[in-house]
């Protein structure tokens, strides 16, 4: 007899057998060579020489539900920030298939807002890139500030984004994406920067917008915001999913792998 179908959860992504291979040119002698640029543009077919590639994520398969917080975990160049990428479709796929509920949003500590303009200006940006119209932008600006605290040592907020310290960066970052509720938001670092009273706030905003409906992906190496944060975690390593589970389960046998 079949089986009955009942889980009544709501996939937002899923990713099927994916495989993510970057090409890196340049790697034989005369590499950054206008004549070596030019024997590759008229070399057809083929994989080309100098042309090193790196099987960054090989074969990962998982489905992520409304409603969820999904850690990602592994060593160094493990392939957590590609994979990332990928689901946002900033990368394609080699092989293999991602499927997403609605546009994911990733956070990264890198997110593009413009170093020149005031803070004040990145919110406006940063809220516009995400779909928020004028209004909306308005309505919020002073939550975004405040959560960002920003201006707690004076009026940085009217400064260029090239003033701040690296965490505040980041903390105005996290503040303007966590302004908007995300059918799939991904945190890519965000929380090792700040403080850890900011932490503490993004980790409790973290919780508000899983309520909200979304799925949440937090890649860090903090194993302690993880705990705090996640419910479920996704442990890569190499580019191939070790392990996927209950965040206590893959974090212990994480901690024994990693020796702490
Ligand atoms: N733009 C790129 N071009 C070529 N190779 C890359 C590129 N970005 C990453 N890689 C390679 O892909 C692999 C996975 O890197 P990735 O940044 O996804 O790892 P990660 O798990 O996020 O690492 P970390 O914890 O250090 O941030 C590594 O071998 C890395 O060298």
């Amino acid at each position: 007899m079949a089986e009955q179908i009942t889980d009544t959860r709501i996939p937002t992504v899923i990713a099927d057998e994916l495989h993510i291979v970057y090409r890196v040119n340049g790697t034989k002698t005369g590499k950054g060579s206008a004549t070596a640029a030019l024997s590759r543009i008229l070399k057809r077919g083929g994989e080309e020489r100098g042309v090193r590639k790196v099987h960054a994520v090989r074969g990962v398969s998982f489905i992520a539900y409304r409603g969820e917080a999904i850690g990602l975990i592994g060593s160094n160049g493990s392939g957590k920030s590609t994979l990332l990428r990928a689901i946002a479709g900033l990368l394609p796929a080699e092989e293999g298939k991602v499927y997403t509920d609605g546009q994911p949003s990733l956070l990264g500590v890198n997110a593009a807002l413009m170093n020149d303009l005031t803070g004040e200006r990145n919110v406006i940006l940063g809220g516009l890139a995400m779909g928020m119209s004028r209004e909306q932008i308005r309505e919020r600006y002073q939550e975004i500030v405040d959560f960002s605290g920003i201006n707690e040592k004076g009026d940085f907020i009217t400064l260029p984004m090239r003033t701040y310290s690296s965490g505040m960066a980041a903390r105005l970052r996290f503040s303007i994406a966590a302004a908007k509720d995300h059918d799939v938001l991904m945190i890519d670092e965000a929380l090792a920067t700040g403080d850890r009273s900011f932490q503490k706030r993004s980790e409790a905003r973290i919780r508000e917008l899983r309520k909200s409906a979304g799925t949440v992906f937090l890649v860090s190496h903090n194993n302690k915001s993880i705990r705090d944060t996640c419910d479920r975690v996704l442990w890569l390593e190499r580019g191939e999913l070790r392990m996927d589970g209950p965040t206590d389960e893959v974090l212990k046998e994480y901690e024994k792998f990693t020796g702490r």
